[in-house]
């Protein structure tokens, strides 16, 4: 333990420290032999009246005052010295004291004056005297000066001020008295005087100087000039605890506000996941809303019903609107509802509205969803809305005849009506537009296809266009294919006749847009591109800008592959795993079911009529051009390969694998190669899998879609082109094979499943090298942990083994795999076959083009 020193508070430094106290003149009392003055007892001075008003201590201290003194006058006969300290005021005073140090000198000079004797002063002039008078009248007012010098100085101060003037005056007086008189009893009267008028001088300036003690509060100063006696100080005992220290200064962890953000995206509309309503309720006609309900749509979705309002005729003013929810929630019906409707009223077919999406896939699936509310608005009597598509899976001329006709025209003179039909208007050198009508009210796109059409199809006019439709808004607004945005947004903004765009039953005039994605994009300049009018923002409640949220009824899970080569023997056990199964409806599958569904899958005749002008709009960041002419020369193989003989374990109608799965790769041929592998390694599965990629022709992937949607297909190996919007009702299970390249991909990829209330599972099986970035960005977990992921539950870890079990720390988890020497072996030997195909597939494919080059 040590004793700390702890030095006492500082004392207040006061006035009368700093300021000198004038210390009593030097006055020489004559040897009396009467009794000692009285004096009083001095009162302890403190510390800060210091060395210099010491002397002045000692001068004040009775041994000294009561002490005979002589006043001596002359040069032979000095006064005894007081003390050597006697001439330490002056010296060692303070600045300021230097009339003061003039004042003291003075006697001095003016005794020497008076050693000359009294006779020589006597013969001086008068006009000496008068100098005298006026040096002493130059000496008060110099006094006056330096009393005015501070007006706050305290009584003590007045005290010495007082008994310096008096001090003065009786230097003075005795000097006249002595120019007139000689030494007398008089004399003697007067030295009793003066003495008592010191007693009365010392008695003042012990007051002053007690007044000053009490005032400074203990600090004592001895008389005698003796150290004044400190205090003992308290001692705080300490351990060797550290010294306590301020505490840190708060690290500001205020998240960004958004208050720089416009206010519809800082204070957007928030749905809770409970808020639906009835389609009456929400203003639909009873008719359309039954016949709805007969197909599946029994009520509005939280997010329709905050939607619905802002679209369906209003009278407020109406705006744009911007919706932000999470995939599956059933954005599509919330604008594809208030749009038919609006366009049933009408009677002409005109273009209308424009859906814009980034697929093909989702382009025909958007479709059907229009149709099915078309047939429900006709059925009440409304117009029956005409849907037409332009997604490139046609050749473009018959797009053109399909979206847009020449107009019949009626001769007056000749055999009656001649009909000029739009076989004819390419041929026609001017285009008049009003030749020309829309064969569709609502068209449906990807971006591509509606630049070409709007450059190159005479009479394709967006004129009476007022609906614009962005889904997957933030994928289109991303990647700006071929300026489509700038392009349709100047088409748009002819106002040379706004009257064509006027809403039968809606205050809105002009073109209303409406903006939709899971994952919609924050930055301010990307909406700007947009050029929204007053619009209103629908989120998720619970969610903030940016955030992106997972369906409620999605489960996820992670799975460590601790040896990346047997990675698809990872996958095969997941796929045959216990859990997998458990979570899957037990539905089965025929016999004939499966036969028609591995016929759909592997033997798809290549006639299909893709046009080479085919120019698909998703653009995959995972898609590998390079490589995917092998993939598809290894998918084509297939219906010519003699396929390696699958053993078919399942030998009656019930099928092993009763789920259904989309696995994701990173690239195209990552999914084929994968697809085949599986098949290869499983062959009991063969017939259950079926591939997407950007590559796979568009009927190709129409018919694999159609056969998964039946149940034909339970798994889809697939890249990244199936992540976005597409709807697979019975979809159970998603697995990652491959890691996403963003949080974004992964929402989208995982919203597969778990769709419209419905429950599912998405895996993720993740290499070494992976494994940090997958729990820091996506799952939100560990060290720098940051995802805008929004979850109801966390990721779990699980681990494989002839069930899927939960594992709750990476020692469990490090168990050895056990796959066995048989296994990997006839994993060995599905790779070289594989190998085989691909090689046999290229070979195949360069003669195609030898030929070609021939021919
Ligand atoms: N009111 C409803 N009642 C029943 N089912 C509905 C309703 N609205 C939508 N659905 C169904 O919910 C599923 C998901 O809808 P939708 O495809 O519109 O979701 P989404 O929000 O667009 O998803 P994503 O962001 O993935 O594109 C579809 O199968 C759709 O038929």
């Amino acid at each position: 333990m040590y004793k700390r020193y702890i030095p006492p508070p500082k004392p207040k430094v006061s006035r009368p420290s700093d300021i000198p106290v004038r210390p009593p003149p030097q006055v020489y009392h004559e040897p009396e032999p009467e009794p000692e003055p009285e004096y009083v007892e001095p009162a302890p001075v403190p510390v800060q009246t210091s060395s210099w008003l010491q002397p002045y201590a000692r001068r004040i201290d009775p041994t000294i005052a009561s002490q005979p003194t002589k006043i001596v006058f002359g040069d032979d006969d000095e006064p005894p010295a007081p003390s050597s300290q006697s001439s330490r005021p002056v010296d060692d005073a303070p600045n300021g004291v230097a009339d003061e140090e003039k004042t003291l000198k003075k006697p001095k000079s003016k005794k020497n004056k008076k050693n000359r004797g009294d006779d020589e002063e006597a013969e001086e002039k008068p006009k000496k005297r008068r100098r005298v008078a006026e040096e002493e009248e130059r000496e008060e007012k110099e006094e006056a000066a330096a009393e005015t010098e501070d007006v706050t100085m305290e009584a003590e101060t007045t005290t010495h001020e007082d008994r310096n003037n008096e001090e003065q005056k009786e230097k003075r007086k005795p000097k006249r008295e002595k120019k007139k008189k000689p030494k007398s009893d008089e004399q003697e009267e007067d030295d009793n005087a003066v003495r008592s008028r010191h007693k009365s001088v010392f008695e003042k300036v012990a007051k002053a100087l007690q007044a000053q003690a009490l005032e400074e509060d203990g600090d004592k100063m001895d008389v005698d000039g003796a150290e004044p006696e400190e205090e003992e100080e308290p001692v705080v005992e300490h351990g060797l605890e550290p010294i306590p220290q301020p505490a840190p200064a708060a690290f500001d962890e205020s998240k960004l506000t958004y208050e720089t953000l416009p206010q519809w995206i800082a204070s957007p509309i928030r749905v809770t996941e409970s808020m639906t309503k009835s389609f009456e309720e929400l203003k639909i006609a009873a008719e359309p809303a039954k016949v709805l309900q007969s197909k599946g749509f029994k009520e509005a979705f939280a997010v329709q019903t905050a939607v619905l309002p802002l679209l369906l005729p209003n009278p407020d003013r109406q705006g744009d609107v911007v919706v932000a929810a999470p995939t599956g929630s059933g954005k599509t019906l919330s604008y594809v509802l208030p749009m038919i409707q609006d366009i049933s009223y009408g009677r002409i077919t005109d273009l209308r509205a424009l859906i814009v999406l980034p697929t093909r896939d989702l382009v025909q699936q958007v479709q059907q969803t229009c149709d099915a509310c078309a047939a429900a608005f006709a059925s009440s009597g409304g117009k029956r809305v005409k849907i037409g598509t332009a997604v490139g899976n046609k050749v473009f001329k018959e797009e053109q005849s399909a979206i847009v006709e020449k107009k019949q025209r009626y001769g007056a003179v000749g055999d009656g009506c001649s009909k000029e039909n739009l076989s004819s208007w390419a041929a026609s050198e001017t285009v008049n537009p009003e030749d020309y009508v829309s064969k569709v009210d609502v068209l449906i796109c990807t971006p591509g296809r509606l630049v070409e059409h709007i450059k190159q199809t005479p009479g394709f006019t967006l004129d009476y266009v007022r609906w614009l439709i962005v889904d997957e808004a933030d994928k289109l607004l991303a990647q700006d294919f071929q300026q489509w945005l700038n392009l349709v947004l100047e088409t748009l903004s002819t106002e040379q006749r706004p009257s064509r765009r006027v809403f039968p039953k809606s205050n809105k005039k002009g073109v209303r847009k409406v903006i939709l994605s899971a994952t919609m994009t924050q930055d301010i300049s990307m909406l700007n591109l947009l050029k929204l009018s007053r619009p209103k923002l629908v989120v998720l409640e619970g969610t903030k800008a940016g955030d992106q949220s997972l369906p409620p009824l999605l489960k996820e899970y992670a799975i460590k592959v601790r040896e990346p080569s047997l990675k698809p023997l990872y996958l095969v056990d997941l796929l045959q795993s216990e859990l997998l199964a458990a979570a899957a409806k037990d539905t089965e599958v025929t016999e004939a079911d499966a036969s028609s569904a591995s016929e759909t899958s592997d033997s798809e005749s290549s006639s299909d009529s893709d046009s080479s002008s085919d120019s698909e709009s998703d653009s995959d960041s995972d898609s590998d051009s390079s490589s995917s002419s092998d993939s598809d020369s290894s998918s084509e193989s297939k219906a010519d390969e003699p396929k390696p003989k699958i053993k078919s374990q399942h030998t009656s109608k019930q099928r092993k694998f009763s789920t259904s799965a989309l696995i994701f790769t990173k690239s195209n041929e990552a999914a084929l190669r994968l697809s085949r592998l599986l098949a290869l390694l499983v062959p009991s599965l063969a017939h259950l899998i079926g591939t997407l990629t950007s590559t796979t022709k568009t009927i190709r992937r129409t018919r694999t879609l159609r056969a998964f949607t039946q149940g034909k297909l339970r798994i889809l190996v697939a890249s990244d082109i199936a992540s976005r919007g597409l709807d697979l009702p019975n979809l159970e299970h998603v697995i990652n094979y491959d890691l996403p390249i963003s949080e974004t991909a992964y929402v989208h990829r995982v919203g597969r499943t778990a769709r419209a209330g419905r429950a599912g599972a998405a895996w993720t099986l993740l290499e070494h090298s992976e494994a940090r970035r997958f729990w820091r960005d996506f799952a939100g977990e560990g060290k720098g942990a940051s995802t805008n992921i929004l979850r109801s539950t966390p990721v779990e870890r699980v681990r494989l083994g002839h069930k899927v079990e939960k594992v709750f720390d990476d020692k469990e988890e490090a168990k050895e795999d056990d796959f066995s020497e048989e296994r990997v072996q006839a994993y060995e030997k599905a790779l070289e076959q594989l190998q085989r195909e691909a090689t046999f597939s290229r070979g195949k494919k360069g003669k195609k083009e030898v030929s070609k080059k021939r021919a």
